[in-house]
Formats: C-alpha cells, sequence, structure tokens
C-alpha cells in the first residue's frame, strides 16, 4: 500500500478541474446534485496531487452573475495562488487549496497537518444498521462536496425550497476549501455496547486491537469527554471551515447520531511533511521533531498504516489505521515558574532550536549515552527518552495533535493543553506502551489527561462508495 496515494504527500497542484468533463462552479453549486468526483488518473487512481479549489463566494458571485453553465473557464478565473504562494495568498484573501477526498487512504493523517482543528465524537442514537448505513453514505457525500470547497448539499445554503432548511448552514459562504481534510473513525462501542451486545450484526468484525484504552498512571479521564460510536476529525487551514464541516456532519446525522463531545484545537503540534516548520506547544518548545513524515513512507507503511493479514476479521481494516485521541490538560502556569534549565532537562531538548540536549542541531539524533558532569547529557526520564523508539521496541507514531485553550478554571489558571492525536498501525504495540513510559516520565508531573478515545480508522473511500463500506460487505 503505498503513502503516495491521496497525493497528500505532494505540494498544492495548480488545476482548476473538477471533473472529468472539466466542468466547475456555478453548475455545480446552483443545480441538482453533481457532485463533482476529483479528478482521475487513466488507471482510476485518485490525481496525485492536492490541488486549488474555488471559493465559495467565487461560486456564489459567478451564480449570482448569472454564468451557470460557462463551467470550465470559470475555474481558470477564480482558481488563485499556488501553496507555495500562501503569504502573498493571504494577503489577498484568495488563497485556496483542497485534497483529493476519494483515495487509497483517508486524508488527515499524512496531509500536511493544517493550521487548524475541531474533532468531533458521536453517538448512534438509531439502533438500526440500515440508519447507520444511510448515515454513512450521506456524510460521504456532504465531505467530498465540503472538501472540494462545496457547500455541504447539493442545493447550497441560500437556494431551494424557501419553506425548508437549507441543505447548508451557510457560514462557510465565500471561505475557500481551506485544505480542509474529514477523517472518519469508528469506536469499540459501535460493535459491542458496554454490556458487550452486538448492536448492528458487526461484533464479529470488532479488529482485536479495538477495544477501550486501559487506565494509565495519573489518567483523570471525563466520560462526558472520551469514548464515542464514530468520530470525525475536520482539519482546515481557517477554523471557521472546519467547524463548518463538523457542524453540518452533526446536521446531517440528526436523529441517527448525536455530538458525545467535540474538540477544536489550534496551533498544530506536529508537522507532518519534511516540508513543514516545526511548530511549538504550549510548554513553548518545538513539537514533531521526531515526528514520522510523510515522506518516510517505509515508516509510515510499517507504523501507521493496517497492514494486510493483521486482523483476519478485520480485513476491511486493511489500509486504515487506528486513531488515538487524548485530551492532555497542561499545568501551564506551574510549567512557566520553572527553570529553563528544568524545562529543557524535562523536555530532553533545548527550547530553543529543539536539539538533543546531547548536542547537535533540530534534526541530530540524540545520544542518550552521551555523559555530563553531573551524569547523562540527556536525563534518562526526560520526555524524550522514555518516547523514543530506542526504548520502545523501535515503534514509532505518527502525531497529529493540537493546542487548546477551553477558557479557564475557576482557580483562574487557563484550561489548557495538547489534544494529542497519533495514527498508529495497532494501539497495542504502538501506542499502550509508550503510554506507560511517559505516564511516569518528567513531563507527566505537570500534565493530566483528561479524555481519551480510541478509533479504528477506514481505508480510503473509492468514488462510488461510502466511507467503511467494507465493514458492511
Ligand atoms: C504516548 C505518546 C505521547 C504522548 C501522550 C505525548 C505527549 C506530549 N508530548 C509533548 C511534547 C513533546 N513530545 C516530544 C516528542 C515525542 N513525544 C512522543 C509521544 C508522546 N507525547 C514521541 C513518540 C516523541 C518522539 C520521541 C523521539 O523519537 O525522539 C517532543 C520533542 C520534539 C519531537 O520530537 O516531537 C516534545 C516537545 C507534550 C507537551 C505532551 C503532552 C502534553
Ligand atoms: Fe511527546
Amino acid at each position: 500500500m503505498s503513502t503516495e496515494q491521496n497525493g497528500q504527500t505532494g505540494q498544492y497542484g495548480q488545476t482548476g478541474q473538477h471533473g472529468p468533463t472539466g466542468q466547475e462552479g456555478p453548475t455545480a453549486r446552483t443545480g441538482p446534485e453533481q457532485l463533482p468526483p476529483d479528478p482521475v488518473t487513466t488507471a482510476g487512481e485518485p490525481a496525485a496531487e492536492p490541488r486549488r479549489g474555488v471559493s465559495r463566494r467565487g461560486l456564489l458571485g459567478a451564480a449570482g452573475v448569472g454564468v451557470a453553465g460557462v463551467g470550465a473557464g470559470i475555474a481558470g478565473t477564480l482558481a488563485v495562488e499556488h501553496r507555495a504562494d500562501a503569504g502573498a495568498a493571504a494577503a489577498t484573501g484568495t488563497a485556496v487549496s483542497s485534497y483529493p477526498f476519494w483515495g487509497s487512504h483517508q486524508a488527515g493523517i499524512v496531509t500536511p497537518a493544517q493550521d487548524w482543528l475541531h474533532f468531533a465524537a458521536f453517538d448512534l442514537t438509531s439502533s438500526r444498521r440500515e440508519d447507520l448505513v444511510a448515515l454513512l453514505t450521506a456524510w460521504t457525500a456532504a465531505a467530498a462536496r465540503m472538501t472540494q470547497g462545496h457547500g455541504a448539499g447539493p442545493v447550497g445554503p441560500t437556494s431551494g425550497d424557501y419553506a425548508a432548511p437549507p441543505d447548508d448552514t451557510g457560514e462557510a459562504i465565500g471561505l475557500p476549501p481551506s485544505g480542509l481534510t474529514l477523517t472518519f473513525g469508528f469506536g469499540p462501542t459501535l460493535f459491542r455496547d458496554a454490556r458487550g451486545r452486538d448492536r448492528f450484526g458487526l461484533a464479529d468484525r470488532q479488529p482485536d486491537a479495538l477495544r477501550e484504552l486501559p487506565q494509565f498512571p495519573g489518567d483523570n479521564l471525563d466520560p462526558a469527554r472520551s469514548g464515542g460510536d464514530l468520530c470525525i476529525q475536520a482539519c482546515a487551514d481557517d477554523p471557521q471551515v472546519a467547524v463548518h464541516a463538523i457542524r453540518n456532519l452533526a446536521r446531517i446525522g440528526f436523529g441517527t447520531v448525536a455530538v458525545r463531545w467535540s474538540q477544536l484545537g489550534f496551533g498544530r503540534t506536529s508537522a507532518t511533511t519534511t516540508g513543514q516548520a516545526t511548530p511549538r506547544n504550549l510548554f513553548g518548545f518545538k513539537d514533531g521533531t521526531a515526528n514520522v513524515k510523510a515522506e518516510e513512507t517505509l515508516d509510515v507503511d510499517r507504523h501507521v498504516w493496517v497492514p494486510h493479514g493483521a486482523d483476519a476479521r478485520a480485513g476491511w481494516l486493511e489500509g486504515g489505521s487506528y486513531l488515538v485521541a487524548r485530551r492532555i490538560s497542561m499545568d501551564i502556569e506551574i510549567w512557566d515558574r520553572q527553570a529553563l534549565s528544568e524545562q529543557e532537562r524535562v523536555i530532553g531538548r533545548t527550547k530553543a532550536e529543539g536539539a538533543p540536549l546531547s548536542g547537535g542541531t533540530e534534526f541530530s539524533a540524540p545520544n542518550f549515552s552521551a555523559q555530563g558532569a553531573a551524569g547523562p547529557l540527556i536525563d534518562t526520564t526526560s520526555h524524550v527518552h522514555q518516547a523514543h523508539p530506542d526504548v520502545n521496541r523501535g515503534v514509532r507514531m505518527l502525531r497529529r495533535g493540537y493546542n487548546f485553550v477551553d477558557g479557564s478554571t475557576g482557580l483562574g489558571r487557563l484550561d489548557a493543553g495538547l489534544f494529542f492525536l497519533a495514527y498508529v498501525t495497532d494501539p497495542r504495540t504502538h501506542y499502550i506502551p509508550v503510554q506507560n513510559k511517559v505516564s511516569r516520565d518528567a513531563m507527566a508531573e505537570y500534565v493530566q489527561h483528561t479524555g481519551s478515545g480510541l478509533f479504528a480508522i477506514p481505508p480510503g473511500v473509492q468514488q462510488g462508495q461510502f466511507v467503511g463500506q467494507a465493514l458492511f460487505a
């Protein structure tokens, strides 16, 4: 299974075409359901390149001046700057970019981490399998549209039956696709309820690895921020686009699902491609330096995707992944009173450059044997030592977390932290043992896990199918 598929490792490409016909824009926005499929190669594979899209404002504007049917020329006039020109594009307010929705793997995993997150976990309120299938079908259609910069439904937020609610809520009118990705997952409770009962005739297809995570030292989990039958990770370079997507998917699911909990995130705390600068978390340290990067295709295949034959009962998950979501509160006021030397000891890297304390620059390999006058230069209890593959049977994970600030506590402290998201090939080998280590590291004193979820992430969706379809075959 190639990690290049779905175009997630490429640069934003230049294309104005949204379908084999090159038709774009007003006809898709204003007419009946004509979701333009992603461009496909002659082999039927998704186009390798993410592409620029057309802004919702552009589409509406074009429709408003009566150019419906002009088609192919529209995209060219509305399409704008290449991703490399993002600064200039932002200045003109015209930056639009999109990633293919269809592909071998879901987008939003090896995709260059976007700046904003809205993550939501849902519980099924219906017990009917056909309702679940209808929901996933409707979500797929809406996701395919929204990720390309279109409205959630075929009619649009301001068109259609004046006596009925619009099929899109409207707050994304005028906004470009903003690199929106929507990544869907299935929680353990989708397969069996708390009493072990088969809810949708799926119990015998539950992956062995998809069980509730164990309690870790120091966990203080809030059930109202944990679990969920389904999850959706919405990432975008505009928070309004991410929130609009979750809101509309929740609206579409009304009567079948209810939001159990959700989390907003900002300032990605990871880099997922070598082209991205390493961002900083709320402790002020670079985060994501040693992350699995999309270009490390062998390691992505080894540590992220579920391989063929991994679980005889769960062949449907081949090419997918597991997502670990942890809401981690950070005692930032206490942290802020620690000496710089202590902060660096706890992390194991310099605050300025993110270099290992054993020396070198940001991307130098840490040398855990290097000794200083007072012992190892990298404290053995430091976070990077305890999380490092050398002491974790060689396992790596693709981290894709975000900072969060959810207001303040009654004690006048920021309710802040890191919403940790990691994609792994198997949580039993790639997450649980590592968490057991870092729950006891020097950083554990400053953090507390307050929410948790584990989800199976089905492989990518092919046109004409719905997300997770193989589970129901
Ligand atoms: C169980 C997995 C992990 C949790 C939970 C976790 C929480 C967490 N991490 C930071 C800050 C940093 N983490 C860094 C590296 C790092 N962290 C993990 C895993 C978990 N982190 C791994 C596997 C690694 C890479 C280790 C390596 O191979 O060297 C770093 C260093 C920079 C980097 O490589 O990303 C920082 C900083 C916080 C603040 C946090 C919870 C609040
Ligand atoms: Fe970490």
